[in-house]
């Protein structure tokens, strides 16, 4: 048998989400005392939260500039789907990423236009360090009316403003050989400097994201990445005040199994499934597996990018983020409602993967379009 092939058999999607159901059903009856009926239960909760990061994760790796307007244009479009987050941009030395050099723009465009949208949005940005943090917040003090802050958002009976909120993402590594080639910097040290950047981003009353990468295989230290690791680099990051963590399988490297152990590890760490979203990459055709086993643990956060797009600078060979068109049907064909249009994320997988010059990585998208050429019209 090969070494990471899955030793748990995987059952039918359906079968996943309608045994989903049946244990929420089964765990409301019981704390009901057993004879609630069907007609009085809540309704399982079916919603799912798409993270897209086609802007940040999907182009940084693009050598040949893409011009903002590009990127503008790719954030409005998205805008415009249901989505409710999109990572636009980081904050980080133009030395190591110039793709991102021009993210102090794209924030300036995001606070001084109205970006029209059905949901209200999240605009996330990276930020190493606490310069990264200070090139934000010198934008955001220039448009002190321009944005939600976190309380405001998070006041459930508040009249929608239409205005964003921002997020800042900081990004840790599982692995120190990793945590070297992406911040030049020990874990430890990488932790400290967080702290600073999460106190700093709460001081602004901004939401913060904390990302650990290659947590189911690294490309210098091999598949062999320590659960207990992850699970205490995310408690260190909590208690600095993340607000949720993103774990990354960087390399897609992550099999249903491994994915299986380190959630069952993280849980038994005390860390809740709410405060956690999947990021995975679709390098070994292994993302929406992994998705399946994230879901029937009970995460409800996915990362993914328009078409496929993406790859990691500091992670050779690594390919693309599972692509959004792709997560958009598998959700919808379980009966999960990302709020997504999967017509639209189609769209613009195909227009973007046009623009730069790279093939669209999205099955799904190029099935949608395939589909609506075939009978003339939507598909
Ligand atoms: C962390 C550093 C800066 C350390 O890099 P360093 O070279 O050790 O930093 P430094 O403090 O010595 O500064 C070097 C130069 O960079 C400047 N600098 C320093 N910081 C900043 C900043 N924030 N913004 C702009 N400029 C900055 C600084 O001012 C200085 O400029 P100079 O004096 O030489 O002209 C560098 O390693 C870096 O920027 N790394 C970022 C790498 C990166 O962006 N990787 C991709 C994102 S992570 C990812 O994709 C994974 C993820 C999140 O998607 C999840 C997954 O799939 O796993």
């Amino acid at each position: 048998m090969a070494r990471f092939a899955p030793t748990i058999p995987l059952r039918s999607l359906r079968c996943i989400h309608a045994r989903s159901i049946r244990r929420f059903a089964t765990a409301t009856d019981a704390a009901a005392g057993g004879t609630t009926s069907s007609a009085s239960r809540p309704s399982f909760d079916n919603r799912v939260k798409i993270v897209e990061v086609g802007p940040r994760d999907g182009l940084q790796n693009e050598k040949k500039a893409i011009p903002l307007a590009t990127k503008i244009d790719l954030i409005q479009r998205l805008a415009k789907t249901g989505l409710s987050t999109i990572e636009a941009g980081a904050f980080v030395s133009p030395k190591w990423v110039p793709q991102m050099d021009n993210s102090s723009e794209i924030l300036e465009y995001i606070l001084e236009h109205d970006m029209a949208a059905p949901v209200p949005m999240t605009y996330s940005f990276l930020a190493p360090n606490i310069k990264g943090l200070n090139n934000a917040n010198a934008i955001l003090a220039k448009h002190p009316a321009a944005f939600e802050t976190e309380s405001m958002r998070s006041k459930q009976d508040a009249t929608p403003s239409g205005k964003p909120a921002l997020e800042i993402a900081v990004f840790a590594a599982a692995t120190e050989a990793f945590s070297q080639k992406n911040l030049n910097c020990d874990i430890a040290t990488s932790l400290q400097r967080f702290q600073e950047v999460i106190q700093g981003a709460k001081g602004a009353n901004l939401r913060v994201r904390a990302y650990i990468s290659v947590v189911l295989g690294c490309p210098f230290e091999g598949y062999e990445v320590n659960p207990h690791k992850v699970a205490e680099i995310a408690t260190d990051l909590l208690e600095m005040g993340a607000d949720e963590i993103s774990l990354g399988d960087t390399t897609g490297m992550g099999t249903a199994p491994r994915t299986k152990e380190l959630l069952n590890c993280l849980k038994s760490a005390g860390i809740r499934n709410e405060d956690i979203a999947m990021h995975f990459h679709d390098t070994y055709g292994q993302a929406l597996v992994n998705t399946a086993v994230a879901l029937e643990h009970g995460i409800r956060t996915f990362d993914s990018s328009v078409g496929g797009l993406g790859g990691c600078p500091y992670s050779p060979g690594a390919t693309g983020n599972v692509a959004t068109e792709n997560v958009v049907y598998f959700m919808e064909s379980l009966g999960m409602d990302t709020g997504v249009d999967l017509d639209a994320v189609s769209d613009i997988g195909q227009w973007i993967t046009h623009e730069i010059g790279k093939p669209n990585e999205s099955s799904v998208g190029k099935a949608v379009l395939g589909a609506r050429t075939r009978t003339g019209g939507k598909a």
